[in-house]
């Protein structure tokens, strides 16, 4: 079920629903979710006349209904919600907005304009994430959507229409009716989320949720769930035989190399939500003191919106569907994109547009710029890093709606700018965990090989050659490479990746039995530096190339840990250091088959009973549909190959090493 894990993730928050509608209280209740309710006290009066379309009003309703619950809750209840809910449903007619019928006269005007028509009915959902400061201050975030279900009704004769009005059901619904109970038979179909007629569409809810969830886990700077996985082993009792003939007869390796350039690592995309203030004063919080937010979601509302009326001029006549009174909840053929797959199209479709803006405004270094001076215009931004004034500002504009950048208006005059928690963490170059040099690799490296993709594809092998004018070699041993600049690049890539998972990976497992570990292919030491920081008693060899060994210095002067080491060699050709545990941290997947063969056979020589391997990377599912940063990686590796975790395990296991325990992390 996959939305158990969405409502999941609110146990233990103060869930608060503004709302007295005993429908959404029993929809989110059936789905599991634990909420306190609280109906709002807003008076639902504004002028529908300012709105250009039925679902704004409704949104801004929700919106305000929600607002005035979190802004009541820390005054008269003496407590902080984590997360408010609002709705507003809404019948749309005729070009008329129709909400609960104030009289039963006024129910039959509705239903009689209802009569044997299609109409739309809209649910407005505003959710509020409220952030408790110290200084007793509230920061709220808010995420906004709404759902559109069009609903036919059949002809209702006076009698008909009469008895209803009478049985009394439609005084408190929207529209006049209840779809879920005697107003049920008034209809002939209905197109989308039935439960958003009655009142809160719990599908495009959760989907929400989710997406405000992993936004801020990514936020937060976790680096869990990236699709990582660590596998530890430890000698089987028994090592085959066969396997440790099949491995060593096998070619020896011609260009051999730690690591390798063409790794790609894609990045979650979600769509952005921006942080809201509250204004100072609790009387100044009002319509004006919020931003709407959400925005992609709000632009893909509207661009389904215009598609689906597009499509829906084209369609047959919806009353050739069945005379039934009833409930038609088939989804038929013809009724347009969905809402859930145009959003993924188009996140898919702008996916790069995303990754260019953020690799363009590292390289031109804008974070650093906006870490050190923050507050720039986008004239001042352009200055300082040589670039057009109009190019820059729609850069920045950019980076806001990615929620990589913040932006403040001031009155008359142009908004400034500064950096993002996010920006703060990951991509200043001087951050702890900045992924900077990541970025930069993938900028210059990653990028021309996934533009010639298409030949990729035809002809089956990496795009080297194509993008770089160069056959791929190894990075330390082309002299294509001997570049310093393209091998420091290099190196800070994976300095980057190993500093923002290494202690994530160096805590994974108890290490304890171990004194000794040996990072194979362990670059610049930084995986190094977090196994040590992590467990006092273990000492950790670094194995590289003697390139890399040689280069390592430019980034561990402020380490003065003594107990990494730097050994120079081939770990393909030259004898491993001694060791209790061997690393291989994101270094399989750039080999074939045979070369994996050839350095397990080179571990298993060089332990001893009671040694283990540390293996980590992205594991695909067993049925190689996922997860799909694994599969992305794969259309840019040369030699290489990504594999499951069984196809790990078979690996390990034919060099005598069992898996112990598999974590993801
Ligand atoms: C079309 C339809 C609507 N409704 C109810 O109509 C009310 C709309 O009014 P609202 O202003 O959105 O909500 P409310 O009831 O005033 O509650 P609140 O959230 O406090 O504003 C909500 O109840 C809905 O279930 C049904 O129960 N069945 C239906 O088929």
């Amino acid at each position: 079920m996959v939305l158990n894990p969405v409502i999941s993730k609110l146990a233990g928050k103060l869930v608060v629903l503004a709302s007295a509608s005993p429908r959404r209280q029993e929809i989110l209740s059936n789905a599991g979710l634990r909420f306190e309710l609280v109906p709002s006290w807003f008076k639902e009066t504004l002028d529908k006349g300012l709105f250009k379309a039925p679902h704004e009003y409704a949104v801004e309703t929700a919106k305000q209904k929600a607002l005035e619950v979190a802004r009541r809750m820390p005054f008269k209840h003496l407590k902080t919600p984590d997360i408010v809910i609002g709705a507003d449903t809404i019948v749309t007619v005729d070009g008329m907005i129709l909400e609960k019928p104030v009289d039963k006269q006024d129910a039959y005007r509705m239903l009689s304009s209802l009569s044997g028509k299609e109409h739309s009915v809209f649910t407005g959902v505003a959710i509020i994430l409220c952030h408790e400061k110290e200084n007793d201050e509230v920061d709220y975030q808010l995420v906004h959507f709404y759902e559109e279900t069009k609903v036919k009704f059949a002809d209702l004769s006076e009698d008909m229409l009469w008895e209803y009005i009478n049985s009394g059901e439609p005084m408190d619904k929207a529209g006049g009716y209840g779809i879920q109970a005697l107003g049920g038979m008034l209809v002939e179909y209905v197109h989308g989320d039935f439960l958003n007629v009655v009142g809160f569409p719990l599908n495009h809810f959760c989907k929400q949720l989710d997406m405000i969830y992993n936004r801020l886990e990514l936020e937060s700077g976790s680096v869990h769930n990236n699709g990582t996985h660590l596998i530890l082993t430890q000698p089987s009792p028994n090592l085959p035989a066969l396997s440790k003939h099949s491995s060593s007869s096998g070619p020896r390796p011609k260009s051999p190399s730690a690591s390798q350039t063409n790794g790609t690592q894609s990045s979650p995309s979600d769509s952005p939500i921006h942080k809201v203030k509250r204004k100072d004063t609790e009387s100044e919080v009002g319509e004006s003191s919020w931003t709407l937010v959400n925005s992609l979601s709000k632009h893909t509302d509207d661009a389904e919106t215009e598609l689906r009326d597009s499509e829906n001029t084209k369609l047959p006549p919806t009353t050739s569907r069945g005379h039934m009174i009833g409930h038609n909840l088939t989804e038929p053929e013809d009724s347009g994109p969905k809402k859930e797959e145009l959003q993924r199209i188009i996140e898919l479709m702008d996916g790069f547009k995303a990754s260019k803006a953020l690799f363009t405004a590292s390289e031109m270094c804008v974070f650093d710029l906006l870490q050190s001076q923050p507050g720039l215009d986008a004239a001042q931004v352009a200055q300082e890093i040589k670039a057009s004034e109009k190019g820059t500002e729609c850069l920045l504009e950019a980076c806001v709606s990615l929620g990589l950048l913040k932006s403040k208006e001031r009155k008359y005059q142009r908004p400034v700018y500064k950096n993002t928690d996010l920006a703060k963490r990951f991509l200043r170059s001087d951050a702890p965990f900045s992924l900077h040099g990541y970025i930069q690799h993938c900028n210059n490296t990653v990028w021309p090989l996934f533009s010639h993709l298409e030949s990729a594809v035809r002809e089956g092998s990496n795009q080297h050659e194509k993008a770089f004018g160069k056959k791929s070699k190894d990075v330390f041993q082309d002299t294509f490479y001997n570049s310093q600049e393209i091998k420091l690049r290099f190196m800070n890539a994976m300095h980057s990746i190993a500093k923002v998972t290494g202690k994530a990976i160096a805590t994974a497992f108890d290490l304890s039995r171990f004194k000794t570990a040996c990072d194979l292919g362990g670059c610049t030491g930084a995986m190094a530096y977090e196994f040590t920081k992590a467990h006092p008693g273990l000492s950790v060899t670094v194995f590289d190339l003697p390139a890399v060994v040689e280069m390592s210095e430019h980034f561990h002067p402020l380490h003065t840990d003594n107990r990494v080491s730097f050994v120079a060699g081939d770990f393909f050709k030259d004898e491993l250091p001694k060791a209790d545990l061997y690393i291989l941290a994101r270094i399989l997947h750039d080999w074939p088959d045979e070369k994996v063969h050839i350095l397990l056979n080179k571990i298993a020589d060089a332990s001893t009973p009671g040694c283990g391997i540390l293996l980590s990377e992205i594991f695909l599912d067993e049925d190689r549909r996922g997860p799909s940063r694994g599969l992305l990686q794969a259309l840019s590796m040369s030699v290489g190959k990504q594999r499951g975790a069984t196809e790990y395990s078979l690996l390990l296991e034919s060099h005598g090493f069992i898996t112990a325990q598999d974590v993801q992390c």
